[in-house]
């Protein structure tokens, strides 16, 4: 179980056709486990790319970022993968369902090819169960609303028991009221299982029901307070 995220002087910088982008400058941060951390700021200020940076999928330009004092990203892709399954989950604004699988398939993908000491279809049910899902297990996404399917993506992040979730605008296209339940889901998740959340978000309501806000732009951290946790 990973119990602190410290991340020490990252930089990202992409290049590409020309053009320069320091996405992410120089920022210290560090999380610890059981927190719900809200991450705001502009389009553009560098968000998503921290997030990806936290949740292994990319790597620092500059920096580092130690995992209880380990530092994931100098092992090989296989260990940096096995790191990432067993202990990040992540939601995205657009759900990235399989349109061909059903709800319960679709929870089980991250299990493919897995060995876990768990029954894997038990826990996908148990998961849909939790999200509020369970008479839905055999819908495609094609039958299911905006809401639903985000549900449906949720229960495949933590479908594989994380410590961390990370979700990247997850309420960006949902209604307001839809929103508002996937948040209260999150924000369960958080205080009953003990998932730490880092949320992305636009919505400034939304991110000051966090314990922590994190507001971003331009690449650096412009603020980072306590919220009004619910
Ligand atoms: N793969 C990439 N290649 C080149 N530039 C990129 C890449 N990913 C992001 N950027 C640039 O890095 C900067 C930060 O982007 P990022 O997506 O992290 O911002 P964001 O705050 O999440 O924005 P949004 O709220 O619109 O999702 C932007 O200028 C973006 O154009």
């Amino acid at each position: 179980m990973v119990k602190e995220i410290i991340c020490t002087n990252i930089s990202k910088t992409y290049i590409g056709d020309g053009v320069t982008t320091h996405a992410v400058k120089n920022i210290h941060l560090s999380f610890k486990k059981g927190e719900f951390t809200s991450i705001i700021g502009p389009s553009g200020s560098g968000k998503s790319t921290l997030l990806s940076l936290i949740g292994t999928l990319d790597k620092p330009s500059e920096g580092q970022i130690l995992y209880d004092d380990k530092d994931i990203m100098k092992q090989s892709k296989r260990k940096i993968a096995d790191f990432r399954f067993e202990k990040i989950g992540f939601i995205f604004q657009q759900f990235h369902l399989l349109p061909t699988l059903t709800a319960l398939e679709n929870v089980l993908t991250p299990l493919f090819g897995r060995k876990v000491n768990y029954s894997k279809q038990k826990r996908a049910k148990e998961v849909l169960e939790q999200v509020g899902l369970i008479n839905k297990l055999n819908a495609l996404p094609s039958q299911l609303s905006g809401g639903q399917q985000q549900r449906v993506a949720i229960a495949r992040a933590i479908v594989h028991k994380p410590s961390w979730l990370l979700a990247d605008e997850p309420t960006g296209n949902l209604d307001t009221e839809t929103g508002d339940k996937i948040f209260s889901l999150l924000k369960q998740l958080n205080e009953e299982e003990g998932c730490s959340v880092l949320y992305v978000t636009h919505d400034s309501t939304l991110a000051h029901k966090a314990n922590r806000i994190i507001s971003m732009q331009d690449g650096i951290i412009l603020e980072d307070k306590e919220g009004v946790a619910l």
